[in-house]
Parts: C-alpha cells; sequence; structure tokens
C-alpha cells in the first residue's frame, strides 16, 4: 500500500486515503516511519517533504466535508388513513348480552408544511421519497375512540415552490360513484347489493346473516374532517417565499370508521357491524427551492469562490488550485451575531425582529460559453437565478479583470436571452412525456394528474438583481493595477461597487457581509422601516 501511494498523482487524486491511513497508524508505533514514507506534502528541491499548511482557509486538499444540495426533488406524502370503528358488547356480572358498545376509528393524521430559516436544501426529504402521516387507531370497547395517528411535519428552506403533479383522494372517488349511482335508475339499485366488503367490519358471529337484506343499513356518506377545509385547494401551489410563524396543512387525516353503537336502532339493537375507516389522501408533489441563497457568488473556476465561503462562514467546501473543484453548489450560513461582544452590524427586518445570518452559495465555476452548455452549462446558470444577490468573484491574478467580469456579465445576459425559449421546451416536452399509467405503485396509478400544466416559476430576472464585485486574490503581488482598473470600470458604467480582499488570509471580507445586507435590505418594499446599524 505505502509503495503504491508513492506516486506523485496519488496524493492529489486520493487524499483520503493518505489522510485516513496516516490517522489511523497515528497511535502506533510504525507512526514516525510511515508519515515520512507516506506524507502528501510537497517535495522541495533536496527531496524533503513540506508539510501542507494547517490553515482553514488554505487547507490540505482532503480537509473537506462533502454537502449534500438538492434544489428539486419529487414527494410522495400520504395522509393517514382513518382507524376502523369497534363491533363490541357491553359485559358485565348480570348483563350477559348488553347493548352495543363499539367505539368509533381515530382519525388518521395530517401533513403539515412549513417553511423555516434553518433548512437550506430539500436534500432531507428528497431522500425520504414518500412520507406517511400515522394511521388512526381502531376504535375500542366500553365506547372508547381509537387514538389519533401521528401528524407529519415538513420543514422546508425558505423559498420553497410546491406544485402537486397527481393525487389519490378516496372520499373524492366515493362521492363522484354515489353521484353516478343517484343518477342511476332506481331498478338497477334495488339490485345492487347492500353489503360492500370494503366498507364493513363485521363481527365473527354475524357472518351468516343475508346481508343483502333490507335490514342492512346504506352505508354512511363519505366524510371528511374538519380540518379538511383547511386545505389547499386542488391541484395545490403554494410559493413559501417567506418564514412561517405556523405550518399549513396540506392534506388532511382521513375520518375514522363508525362503531357498532352508532347503527343501533329499534328494529336492530344490536349492530353486528361497524365501517372502515377511509383511506388517507396521497398527493405526489414537486418541491423546487426558487430562492435557496441571499448571496450567490458568480466566477470562473479557480477565482477562490470556496475559499470565500470558507473566510465567511464555517463552511468546509473544497478548495483545490484545479477547475471546477466545485461540482455542486455549496450553501454557507453567515452569522450576524455571534454572540461574542458587540456585533460588527446589527440588521433589522420590517417587522422588527433583528436578522441573524444571512445565506451564500459558492455555485461551481462557469466557463466562456457557459449558456451554451458549455462546461457545466445550464444547470449551474440556473443556481444563480436563485440567488438574491450576486457577486461576481473576479481573480485578479488571472489575466485582465475587467475582460474576466465583462466575459461573466455577458454569460449571464446570454443566458436571460435563451432562458425563455429554454423554458418552452421543457414544458413542451413535459406534455408530450405525460403518460398516466407510468407510475411505479399501483395505488399511485389511480391518482388523478391535474389537467393544466404550471406556468414556469417567477424569478427576477437576473438583470434585475443587485449585485457588486468582489475582486479576490489582492494579497498576489502586482495585482494593484488590475483592482483598480476593474474597480474604475466598474464604477463608471455601472455605479456599481467593488470589494478588494484575500480570502486565502481572510482580509477584507467583512465588507462583503455589509453590502450583502445593505442590498438584501433594500430589496424590501418598505426600506424606511428597516435599518442597518452601524456599531
Ligand atoms: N493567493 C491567493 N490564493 C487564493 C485566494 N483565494 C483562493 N486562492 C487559491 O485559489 C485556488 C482556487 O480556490 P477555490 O476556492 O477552490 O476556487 P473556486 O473558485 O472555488 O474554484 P472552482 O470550485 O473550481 O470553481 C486555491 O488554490 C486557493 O488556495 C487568495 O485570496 N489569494
Ligand atoms: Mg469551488
Amino acid at each position: 500500500m505505502s509503495s503504491a501511494l508513492q506516486g506523485t498523482s496519488m496524493p492529489f487524486l486520493y487524499p483520503c486515503l493518505l489522510k485516513r491511513t496516516s490517522k489511523y497508524l497515528s497511535s502506533r508505533v510504525l507512526r514516525g516511519v510511515y508519515l515520512q514514507r507516506t506524507s502528501p506534502g510537497i517535495r522541495n528541491s533536496s527531496g524533503a517533504a513540506e508539510a501542507i499548511p494547517d490553515s482553514r482557509l488554505d487547507p490540505a486538499p482532503d480537509d473537506y466535508g462533502r454537502s449534500i444540495f438538492t434544489d428539486k426533488c419529487i414527494l410522495k406524502v400520504e395522509a393517514g388513513s382513518g382507524g376502523h370503528g369497534c363491533v363490541s358488547f357491553l359485559r358485565e356480572k348480570y348483563i350477559e348480552e348488553g347493548p352495543a358498545n363499539g367505539g368509533d376509528g381515530g382519525n388518521g393524521g395530517n401533513i403539515y408544511i412549513q417553511a423555516v430559516t434553518q433548512e437550506t436544501s430539500l436534500h432531507k426529504l428528497a431522500r425520504r421519497g414518500i412520507i406517511k402521516a400515522g394511521r388512526g387507531k381502531n376504535g375500542q370497547g366500553k365506547s372508547r375512540g381509537g387514538q389519533r395517528g401521528e401528524d407529519v411535519l415538513l420543514e422546508v428552506p425558505v423559498g420553497t415552490v410546491v406544485r402537486e403533479i397527481a393525487r389519490y383522494d378516496p372520499v373524492a372517488i366515493e362521492e363522484q360513484e354515489a353521484e353516478k349511482a343517484s343518477n342511476e335508475e332506481q331498478s338497477v339499485l334495488q339490485e345492487r347489493p347492500l353489503w360492500q366488503k370494503n366498507k364493513w367490519v363485521m363481527a365473527p358471529s354475524g357472518m351468516s346473516t343475508n346481508y343483502s337484506d333490507n335490514s342492512f343499513p346504506v352505508p354512511p356518506k363519505p366524510r371528511r374532517s374538519n380540518i379538511a377545509t383547511l386545505q389547499p385547494p386542488a391541484p395545490i401551489s403554494l410559493d413559501l417565499s417567506e418564514p412561517m410563524k405556523q405550518p399549513i396543512l396540506l392534506a388532511a387525516g382521513a375520518v375514522g370508521g363508525q362503531g357498532n353503537t352508532r347503527f343501533a336502532s329499534k328494529d336492530n339493537i344490536k349492530p353486528k357491524f361497524a365501517t372502515r375507516g377511509n383511506g388517507g389522501m396521497k398527493l405526489e408533489l414537486e418541491l423546487e427551492l426558487k430562492l435557496w441563497a441571499d448571496l450567490g457568488f458568480v466566477g470562473m473556476p479557480n477565482a477562490g469562490k470556496s475559499t470565500l465561503l470558507r473566510a465567511l462562514s464555517r463552511s468546509r467546501a473544497r478548495i483545490g488550485d484545479w477547475a471546477f473543484t466545485t461540482l455542486q453548489p455549496n450553501v454557507g450560513t453567515v452569522v450576524l451575531d455571534t454572540h461574542e461582544g458587540r456585533p460588527e452590524f446589527e440588521v433589522f427586518e420590517d417587522n422588527g425582529t433583528r436578522r441573524t445570518h444571512f445565506t451564500i452559495a459558492d455555485i461551481p465555476g462557469l466557463v466562456i460559453d457557459a449558456h451554451r452548455d458549455r462546461g457545466l452549462g445550464l444547470d449551474f446558470l440556473r443556481h444563480i437565478e436563485r440567488a438574491r444577490v450576486l457577486a461576481y468573484v473576479i481573480d485578479l491574478s488571472d489575466g485582465d479583470a475587467v475582460e474576466t467580469f465583462e466575459a461573466l456579465r455577458n454569460e449571464l445576459l446570454e443566458y436571460e436571452k435563451i432562458k425563455e425559449f429554454e423554458l418552452n421546451e421543457r414544458s413542451e416536452r413535459r406534455i408530450v412525456d405525460w403518460n398516466p399509467t407510468a407510475d411505479s405503485t399501483i395505488a399511485y396509478s389511480n391518482m388523478l394528474k391535474p389537467t393544466h400544466f404550471y406556468p414556469p416559476l417567477t424569478l427576477s430576472p437576473i438583470s434585475s438583481k443587485p449585485w457588486f464585485v468582489i475582486a479576490n486574490k489582492a494579497d498576489v503581488d502586482g495585482t494593484q493595477e488590475n483592482y483598480l482598473r476593474l474597480k474604475n470600470f466598474v464604477q463608471d458604467q455601472y455605479k456599481a461597487p467593488t470589494i478588494p480582499v484575500s480570502a486565502k488570509r481572510g482580509e477584507g471580507t467583512s465588507r462583503i457581509a455589509k453590502q450583502t445586507i445593505t442590498f438584501l435590505l433594500s430589496e424590501r418594499t418598505s426600506p424606511h422601516q428597516s435599518r442597518i446599524t452601524a456599531l
């Protein structure tokens, strides 16, 4: 193993192997010998290995945390089905054959949704696939009702758009069937047996009864729980762009069945049947993050975006001095007040609450012609659209900064031009691809698909987003002239600010937070109520 790891390309390709091996062996007697032979350090001219600097902003290639990020997912949610009613009779000393006392089944659990600031990605929900609320418990004797099913709360990031793809609502289906039956002729109805196995729970001793006879009651009409009136109208389309204090109901749990007490009458004082609980509603939803960061870094590969993210937040984004180190967006949170002494500045929202943090997205590098799907292409331009404020990150040590900036801006504007066309094409494809029987499970194949297609998300266009420029790598010698040219150009042409920083040394980065907050607050509708106080 050790000889295999000694090649020059190994540390670059598999740094984690080396780290793990050395960590494992660090407690061993072999430690000194082994580390000397396998260290991933760079060799100097005399052949001795130099240690890799152990800094948060200039970390070893293997010092990173893999962040999982999902901005779009399809989720199946199932409200709980109702518990069955109970067939039971009072039995006490001296009362051998008492009256019916079967309780009702409990209602199924509800599905709620809430947009919360703590979440930044949909990956936790995406990996669950199907989310089910609890089933109501069956009713019991002594007229005890069944316990309610457990509710489920879906916590999604602020800026999530929820769209319904399909729904299976057993109560709606029953209602439709009942309406159809009411239109049928009386003679046809009389022939149909009242006994429907899927609606009734029978006591074992009651099975021999002739259920097609007229004494058997008509099954009760399909019911919904009272809370169902709070469900959003079908098909669901929600835009959760603000943090929510309270969750909202997505799907109410089904109503439990009725116990045999409910069917006692003078003709049949001891009914040996109760009803089954209704099936829970199933929804297939598409969740998409419309806005997932307050600030988005736009830059060429290797500009230092991930280093900047590390400098501003506690992110452990991967840093490497090769292009496309970042292949998936990283989202970091900048805490404005760490409760260690006085905060650098205080930010108040419209409603008077104090803003404690904002989020930054480190988007993979853009290359020229990204709008033609080159490099990592359109997908990443799509991510840029989902940030509120943009920061162009320019590498001062790599060529003419003004040219790089112009090229980046041009890419974004070109993307905006073709976006409309691309979206139209995609929605057309969706219509052509649509196949009502394509679902994998039988239950979902019954689902009703909305007959109309949603318009594309209404995102604010890239050209309307507030932006500023971050001139990175200002610590490199001879970059001052490049910076001044860039700063003057951006100021003269666009009246936008340019912030010189050295992400690697963590210098000048606090101005980025301040600039972002200023833009975020000026974006609001009533700026006179928001205020930023420099302390
Ligand atoms: N001298 C200097 N080097 C820097 C600075 N910031 C980043 N770097 C170096 O630039 C290289 C690229 O940094 P990354 O943060 O991975 O760049 P990136 O923009 O995220 O790159 P991609 O993920 O490939 O798009 C690394 O070797 C960093 O150490 C800086 O301020 N000064
Ligand atoms: Mg990166």
